[in-house]
């Protein structure tokens, strides 16, 4: 059986032949009605407290490009905000379009970003990130809109490493690098119960969408482009439209973190 993607053959609308989850209760993307969500005085600020020394390497896995950190200690954590103890981050990742006009996963009010950033945590109650991710409150993902404006210098170093990982399964070294750069200067944030994204669609996530965008220039966006879905001597795959659309939020609440 030929691997799931984001091509007709094999995209999101065929992942419920292998992971039947896909049609569950808690789905992730959604539709974010600004609207409908009701502020909850109760929850508490983000705190994010990344050390650039976790940082691992960046890595294109076939549906996206991460970037990977060490995690045997409580060093890059994300805590507070709507979640209890602590979580430490995995890794980080993003979602895009082929053009500007479309990329994100979640969207506001139908609104689509050209981009979206997931920051990946895991809760330290559990030995590992993948026990925690079969778990319902195992991962909580912080996701950041990407909006076309001004160039963004902290996004670059990213794309400056894209040489060494165009293809595939190719992966590099990349050390250094604070995440936190990649935050919004505001951290209000909507909260809801959802899944990855991506299969295997555990439905293990705590979503903690921030309401501000950061800023990506329309040619960094066509840097984002330039990556392959396809590996090394296969036909050329651009890597775009890596993203799943808003699913059923079936009853769901969604809360927001500002009035
Ligand atoms: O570990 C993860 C993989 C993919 C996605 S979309 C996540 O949100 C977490
Ligand atoms: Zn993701």
């Amino acid at each position: 059986s030929h691997a799931w993607g984001y091509a007709a053959d094999n995209g999101p609308e065929k992942w419920c032949d292998n992971f039947p989850i896909a049609n569950g209760p808690r789905q992730s993307p959604i539709d974010i009605l600004p609207g409908d969500a009701s502020f909850d005085g109760g929850l508490k600020p983000l705190s994010l407290k990344y050390d650039p020394s976790t940082c691992l390497d960046i890595l294109n896995n076939g549906h996206s490009f991460q970037v990977t950190f060490v995690d045997d200690a409580d060093s890059s954590t994300l805590t507070n905000g709507p979640i209890t103890g602590t979580y430490r981050l995995k890794q980080f990742h993003f979602h895009w379009g082929a053009s500007d006009d479309k990329g994100s996963e979640h969207t506001v009010s139908g609104t689509k970003y050209p981009a979206e950033l997931h920051l990946v945590h895991w809760n330290t109650k559990y030995p590992s990130f993948g026990d925690a991710a079969s778990k319902p409150d195992g991962l909580a993902v912080v996701g950041v809109f990407l909006k076309i404006g001004d160039k963004n210098d902290s996004l670059q170093k990213l794309l400056d490493a894209f040489s060494g990982i165009k293809t595939k399964g190719k992966q590099t070294t990349f050390s250094g690098f604070d995440p936190a750069t990649l935050l919004p200067g505001c951290l209000d944030y909507w909260t809801y119960d959802g899944s990855l994204t991506t299969p295997p669609l555990l439905e293990s996530v705590t979503w903690i969408v921030c309401k501000e965008p950061i800023s990506v220039s329309s040619d960094q966006m066509a840097k984002f482009r330039s990556l392959l879905f396809s590996a090394e001597g296969e036909a050329e795959c651009c890597m775009v439209d890596n993203y799943r659309p808003p699913q059923p939020l079936k009853g769901r609440p969604v809360r927001s973190s500002f009035k």
